[in-house]
């Protein structure tokens, strides 16, 4: 089962550029959570934050009951074991076939013998589908092929945290709905907690239980899905929506005078080129595949929720009961499909996705 991990108060400055002050947030047991933010908040340096290798100024971070910002070099070290880590762009070896560079934790940190090694380096590798490209080097694949091979090394550890800085750069939307789905079918047969940062406003709206987001060097919100997804804060409309106009401009803070002109050209009927999809409607999360466990976190989640419910805002707490009863019903739906006899034990694992409330492969 994954870990808790419990952020307190936490401050990121490189020299005099205050990267984020004071974020404080807990990334509850086996659930999975997205921090969102503009380009440059300081998403890749919070996550670079929470596995040490980036010290903050101030503030805890908590990992299994242990301060990494205050421990020894060799309890960090172990802490670290706990964790499995996608960066943005795999961070694979250049030179090293993708065995070796899905091999490289186990050789680095375990005495496991050569065999075991390949036993489990050929277990992710079919788990992320890449079975038959391990000889291939990096750059020999593409850039779908290397986020699963960065995916695959992330888990040869059994790692009980997992964080990906970006799962979707560079994948087209079916690749991105993919890996999207490797995540949820991971959480659901290890339970680990995982954290996404994304800028991708799907995943967003169907992989998260918990989202937060990064703004003006402040965690603007992090709670359940719904909060994020209902609010009327100008910042994460315009988020959202992907629109010109509103609070986030092309460097991070608009001056005003662009803000006045841009309320100008709104007036004027001018479309600042967002979408005007409606948000506020929440598509149930994706479901893991056909065959795999239902995800452990699903009924603590819920539980943690039913407790926050009454001090949500209204639109959240609406949503919340909305989705709760839809979920239930593709759970049941999904149920007994896997009873039916429909889906055979061997069946290919084509993702299935949740859609409008509709279940639909891709
Ligand atoms: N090691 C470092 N030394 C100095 N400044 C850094 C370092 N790492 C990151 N920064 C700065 O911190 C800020 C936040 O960078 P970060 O990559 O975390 O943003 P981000 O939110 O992940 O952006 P994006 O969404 O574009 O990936 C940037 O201004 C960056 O230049």
């Amino acid at each position: 089962m994954g870990v808790e991990v419990s952020v307190s108060g936490l401050t990121k400055s490189f020299g005099s550029q205050n990267i984020w002050r004071d974020v404080s947030l807990t990334l509850p047991t086996g659930e999975v959570s997205a921090l969102l933010g503009p380009s440059g908040t300081g998403k890749s340096v919070f996550l670079k934050t929470l596995i040490g290798l980036l010290h903050p100024e101030q503030g805890s971070v908590i990992v299994d009951g242990t301060d990494i910002t205050q421990c020894s070099a060799k309890e960090l070290y172990e802490i670290r074991k706990l964790f499995g880590v996608l960066f943005q762009d795999g961070a694979l070896f250049g030179s090293m076939s993708l065995f070796d560079n899905i091999a490289f934790p186990l050789r680095e940190h375990t005495k496991k013998k050569e065999d075991e090694v390949r036993d489990i380096v050929m277990e992710k590798i079919d788990l992320v589908g890449l079975t038959g490209a391990e000889d291939k080097l990096p750059g020999e694949i593409s850039g779908g092929m290397r986020k699963r091979a960065g995916l695959a090394r992330a888990l040869v550890l059994d790692p009980q945290i997992i964080l990906c800085d970006e799962p979707d750069s560079g994948l087209d939307p079916v690749r991105t709905a993919y890996i999207s789905q490797l995540l949820i079918d991971i959480n659901a047969q290890i339970d680990a907690t995982v954290l996404v940062v994304t800028h991708n406003i799907n995943i967003a709206r169907t992989i998260p239980d918990n989202i937060g987001m990064l703004f003006r060097k402040e965690l603007v919100m992090f709670g359940p899905r719904e909060v994020l997804l209902t609010s009327e804060q100008p910042v994460v409309k315009q988020f959202l929506s992907g629109d010109r106009f509103g609070p986030i401009g092309m460097s991070e803070e608009k001056d005003s005078a662009v803000a006045a002109q841009e309320e100008a050209m709104a007036a004027a009927g001018i479309s600042g080129g967002g979408t005007k999809d409606d948000f506020t409607e929440i598509i149930p999360q994706v479901q893991p595949n056909p065959g795999m466990p239902e995800r452990k976190a699903i009924a603590r989640h819920r539980q943690r929720v039913l407790e926050l419910l009454p001090t949500l805002p209204p639109d959240a707490q609406e949503a919340v009961r909305r989705g709760m009863a839809e979920e239930d019903e593709i759970r049941a739906e999904n149920r007994a499909r896997d009873h039916s006899g429909l889906v055979p034990d061997d069946a290919p694992t084509a993702p299935l996705r949740v859609v409008g409330g509709r279940t639909q492969s891709v």
